[in-house]
């Protein structure tokens, strides 16, 4: 070995520093404590880096939590100057984020190309997918709660930063969409996993845990909520036109979308099965939300009542259909590649536990979260501003591509959400009730935002 590794009390206290800085770092603004590293193994041990992959146990404000954290080790940083080190300027060695380093991310797919297991983690292939070449990785920087890299021109692994015992609803829906031969979502490639370390087997394929997905890259994809964005900027730019006469009308691809959501939709109820569930047991977690909303954000307090009587009508409505969905999905979770939509990121709410993740739900959920995010693309830019003409104009291209995204669906489902009443009313609230909480935490000029649309929502009766 030429680099040798930091002891294990130095990485902790290294860690207990670095972690909370992290983008990915899930407790932000909460208190990080109990830090211990409950794995770690050499990934590539090279003359000049060491490269590790770690698993490290923390609680935040008391709750555990486990990160996934390759680091590097080396007499110096690499060039990219985001290398992100634990260790403080002068130090020797350095100790950095691994997924910055050449050498580390190119072990990532030299394994997966062998199908490797290293001190129990076992990289897989899909059948059939080709086995990459070798190639450093290229991490996608933005705002994400996992870290992406790509390679070459059309490899994807995305490292799950925050990890739960059990097979990972972004592996696993891929691969069941992969089955059913579905276009809209990219293909998946491979995945990376821990042989039963901490599942108890009810959850996760024979008891691993996912740590990583190897996917399809669609190189030049665009997500929605830029194009939705883009065109709401336009049309507030030609005080002349309406919305169906800018260049970047959104009505078509809108449309097209709900035909791609719609498709997923299919495919998943073909690939993981249909079942039904008492609306009532949909609408606890709802009042559940509502509840701890309005304890926190004093804002939604006058819509309490009117909320629960919406959720009131989808719990006396009987057995709901249901199947396994997307369950987060907004704008910025769509990319329109050059040839078609595809969705990304099944993972639901990252937050959330496993197994509440992988509970079937009704598709209203997914189409929910795309009209918020459709009203959230018309009203953003006008927080704050009073401006009559362009608060209808806003209205009017929300309506549009609302009106053409449920048409697109409808052409692909057998259902049009647009006939879905009550359901769709009580998730949509539910979306918003969220993201007012949501934007309370992390954008307070935004709430009015999905606050505006709690209002809305039950003005309309
Ligand atoms: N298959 C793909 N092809 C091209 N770009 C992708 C693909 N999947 C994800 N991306 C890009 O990577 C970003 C992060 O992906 P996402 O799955 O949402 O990660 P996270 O879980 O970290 O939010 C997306 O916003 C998108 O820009
Ligand atoms: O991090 P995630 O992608 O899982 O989602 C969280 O962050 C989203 C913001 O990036 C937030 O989405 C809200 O804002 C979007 C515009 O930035 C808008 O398109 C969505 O409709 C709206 O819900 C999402 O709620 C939150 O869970």
């Amino acid at each position: 070995m030429s680099i040798p590794p930091v002891d294990d009390d130095t990485m902790v206290t290294l860690l207990t520093e670095w972690l909370p800085g992290q983008r990915w770092f899930a407790g932000k603004g909460r208190r990080l404590s109990a830090v211990r590293i409950a794995r770690r193994v050499i990934l590539l041990d090279h003359e000049d880096v060491l490269v590790e992959h770690l698993l490290v146990d923390v609680e935040v404000d008391g709750r555990p939590q486990r990160y996934q954290v390759p680091l590097a080790t080396a007499e110096s940083l690499p060039d990219d100057r985001r290398a992100l080190p634990l260790t403080p300027e002068g130090a020797s060695p350095v100790v950095y984020d691994g997924l910055r380093d050449p050498r580390g991310t190119e072990s990532l797919v030299t394994h997966l190309a062998a199908q490797d297991h290293v001190g129990g983690l076992r990289f897989r292939l899909v059948e059939g997918a080709p086995a990459p070449e070798p190639a450093r990785g290229r991490l996608l920087e933005g705002e994400q709660s996992n870290s992406s890299l790509v390679f070459g021109d059309d490899l994807m692994v995305k490292v799950f930063r925050l990890v739960q015992p059990g097979l990972n609803p972004d592996v696993e829906l891929h691969a069941a969409l992969a089955g059913r031969e579905c276009p809209a979502v990219a293909s998946l490639r491979g995945w990376v996993e821990l042989e039963d370390d901490m599942a108890d087997g009810a959850d996760g394929a024979d008891g691993a845990t996912t740590l990583a997905m190897a996917q399809e890259f669609l190189a030049g994809a665009a997500d929605g909520w830029a194009m939705a964005t883009a065109s709401v900027r336009d049309l507030f730019a030609e005080a002349d036109l309406l919305a169906d006469e800018v260049g970047t009308d959104f009505a078509d691809e809108s449309r097209r979308l709900g035909a791609a959501v719609a498709q997923v939709h299919d495919d998943l109820a073909a690939a993981t099965g249909t079942t039904t569930r008492d609306g009532s047991e949909i609408v606890a977690g709802m009042r559940a939300r509502l509840d701890d909303a309005v304890a926190e954000v004093p804002a939604l307090d006058g819509f309490a009542d009117a909320a629960r009587a919406v959720f009131d009508e989808v719990a006396g409505s009987g057995p709901v259909p249901v199947h396994r969905v997307h369950g987060d999905l907004h704008l910025g979770q769509a990319l329109r590649a050059p040839d078609r939509w595809i969705i990304i990121d099944f993972e639901g709410e990252p937050s959330a536990p496993l197994a509440e993740r992988r509970v079937p739900d009704s598709p209203a959920r997914d189409v929910a979260g795309i009209l918020r995010s459709l009203d959230y693309a018309a009203q953003h830019t006008l927080v704050g501003v009073d401006d009559r003409q362009l608060r209808f104009r806003a209205r009017e291209w929300r309506d549009r591509n609302v009106d053409a995204f449920c048409a697109g669906y409808a052409e692909v489902s057998d259902s049009d959400p647009r006939e879905t009443g009550a359901l769709l009313r009580a998730y949509t609230l539910d979306k918003a009730v969220y993201e007012v909480v949501y934007e309370s935490r992390n954008r307070p000029s935004w709430m009015g935002v999905p606050l505006g649309a709690v209002e809305r929502i039950l003005a309309t009766d």
